[in-house]
């Protein structure tokens, strides 16, 4: 079966989405995740961005063993220095270099002739080869490009020794029918297109991205890329979780395979989503909460004669598990452990214990336990920043009535160390929370977006609360879970500082280790 390989971009192009700011420990957590989920390759980061993307890519290329470790470049030789220092330790050396090469992107962007960019393109895909057996070449803003251009460019990037083509529809312009025909023409107007892999990178502006991924495919794409959920630059990327099960459910039709292990689907959705803190909407194709709930009563009454009546796709192929958990407050250490093994986690005993004792209290307050529960519970102790020096909320409070004005008081350990109390008002009790907050963080916080929502259903729920906001001219989002609502975004706004404060040490470590 001809095989379709899948090329994540969730940790560089998805985290070019607006207002998404990933720490080391969470990238290395996502890519772990999506090594599990089969991605063929997986692009790390851009390293010659920022110390912190290098730091990431070189960690990720050092760690991952079952998928190619890439990074992205510009065509030009400090970049591909950069990425090479970055990327040696990998297992397969791959680079993803790229240039424009539409009417548009040349004149204005670049500001170089179609004959220049040709020869930057060629110059950079010979320097890369020097080190990198594997080199992907991007034609960006390929769909906007003169097909005869492309076919130019392309032939002598081939000859420069490309492994990988790829024409990224940059700005999401394209409809199925015509990203389909260039595939097409490609196939047959450039030579030695058979030699190297082609590669289709779709982006969602008109809603198109999945289609369109599909459609190079069905004319003689070799890989697809894409982000989990669907993340990325302004209306996102093609969702790889949809392509992947598009192509498995109609296996009948398309005769395809991907290698992506549907059933990690679920949970590399919800570990994204969590550290992100973009939430994925309910309705979304596959991965939405409601993508599997039967709401009315001729489709209920069809379910139950017969599940095919109305469900194409089950939960259990992705990984979702709906019967509750037979755990509770009587569960013991072992089957605790034994839970989050089962559910892929590798944690330490120290933070098995400390989840054991989370969960513990968590099964006082609340009746069933669910897998959703467990999974932010054992996410959160994974990627908790043991070495760094953070804010911890130690208690909060909020006076509220009706007619009173709300007061909170906030009681946090400080980096340094020291316990502060702070008590303020505000307009409402969140307000309030927040007010008192930013005494404590002693900084201009600007609150760019809050929201709070439920894990589960039922009146005992876990709260989620997802804050993003601008610390000292930085955007960062915040997110967590407790069963009081007022508690999570007290955290979850601690959260979006902390990500701040775990960055800037990252970058001073950065500092250190290149002067040492
Ligand atoms: C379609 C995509 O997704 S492309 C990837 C987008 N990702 C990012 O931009 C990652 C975040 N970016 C950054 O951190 C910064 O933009 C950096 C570090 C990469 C570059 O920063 P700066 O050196 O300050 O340049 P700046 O971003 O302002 O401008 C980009 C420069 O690169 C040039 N450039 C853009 N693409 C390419 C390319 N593929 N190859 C060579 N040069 C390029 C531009 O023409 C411009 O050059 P100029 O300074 O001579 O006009
Ligand atoms: C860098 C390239 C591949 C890209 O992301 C795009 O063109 O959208
Ligand atoms: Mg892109």
């Amino acid at each position: 079966m001809r095989k379709i390989d899948i090329f994540d971009t969730t940790l560089r192009d998805g985290e070019q989405s607006a207002g998404i700011n990933l720490n080391t420990a969470e990238k290395m957590e996502i890519a772990r995740q999506l090594e599990r989920f089969g991605a063929t390759v997986i692009e790390a980061g851009f390293p010659a961005s920022s110390p912190g993307d290098f730091d990431a890519v070189q960690r990720i290329a050092n760690t991952v063993k079952n998928s190619t470790v890439t990074g992205l470049a510009r065509a030009m030789k400090s970049d591909i220095d950069t990425s090479w220092e970055a990327l040696k330790g990998g297992q397969n050396p791959h680079l993803h270099v790229f240039l424009a090469t539409s009417p548009i992107h040349m004149e204005y962007k670049l500001k170089k002739t179609p004959d220049q960019v040709v020869d930057i393109a060629v110059e950079a895909v010979k320097y890369a080869k020097k080190f990198f057996p594997l080199v992907q070449w991007s034609a960006e803003d390929a769909f906007r490009s003169d097909p005869a251009f492309l076919v130019k460019i392309i032939n002598q990037v081939i000859q420069a020794g490309a492994t990988t083509i790829n024409i990224p529809d940059t700005v999401g312009y394209a409809t199925p029918k015509e990203y389909g025909a260039l595939f097409k023409y490609l196939k047959e107007n450039v030579t030695g297109i058979d030699r190297v892999k082609l590669s289709a990178h779709c982006h969602n502006d008109l809603g198109m991205a999945v289609a369109n991924s599909i459609a190079a495919i069905e004319n003689g794409a070799d890989q697809v890329e894409g982000t989990i959920n669907g993340i990325g630059e302004r209306a996102g990327n093609a969702a790889l979780e949809e392509i992947a099960v598009a192509l498995h459910i109609r296996k009948d039709y398309y005769g395809l395979e991907t290698g992506v292990h549907l059933h990690e689907i679920k949970r590399t959705s919800q570990l994204v989503s969590q550290l992100t803190g973009v939430m994925i909407q309910p309705n979304k194709a596959v991965v939405g909460k409601n993508a599997f709930a039967h709401e009315s009563g001729i489709h209920q009454d069809g379910m139950l004669k017969n599940r095919e009546t109305y469900e194409i796709i089950t939960p259990e192929l992705i990984g979702e598990t709906t019967a509750p958990l037979a755990m509770g407050k009587h569960s013991g250490r072992h089957a605790f452990n034994d839970r989050a093994i089962t559910m892929g986690f590798e944690l330490s005993e120290d933070q098995l214990n400390e989840a054991f004792n989370e969960f513990k209290r968590l099964a006082d307050r609340k009746k069933e336990i669910t897998e959703d529960d467990l999974f932010v519970l054992f996410t959160g102790k994974q990627i908790e920043y043991a070495d760094a020096d953070i804010y911890e909320l130690t208690n909060v409070q909020v006076q509220y009535g009706t007619s009173n004005v709300p007061t909170a008081t906030v009681a946090v350990t400080v980096p340094t160390g020291e316990n502060v109390v702070i008590a303020t008002t505000g307009a409402g009790s969140v307000e309030a929370i927040f007010n008192a907050l930013e005494m404590v963080v002693k900084g201009h916080v600007n609150i760019l977006d809050y929201r709070v929502t439920s894990i589960g259903k039922g009146r005992d729920a876990l709260g989620e609360a997802i804050v993003n906001l601008r610390f000292n001219g930085e955007t960062y989002t915040g997110r967590d879970i407790s069963q009081d609502v007022l508690e999570a975004s007290a955290k979850a706004y601690l959260n979006a500082i902390n990500r701040k404060l775990v960055k800037d040490q990252e970058k001073k470590m950065d500092v250190v280790a290149v002067e040492s």
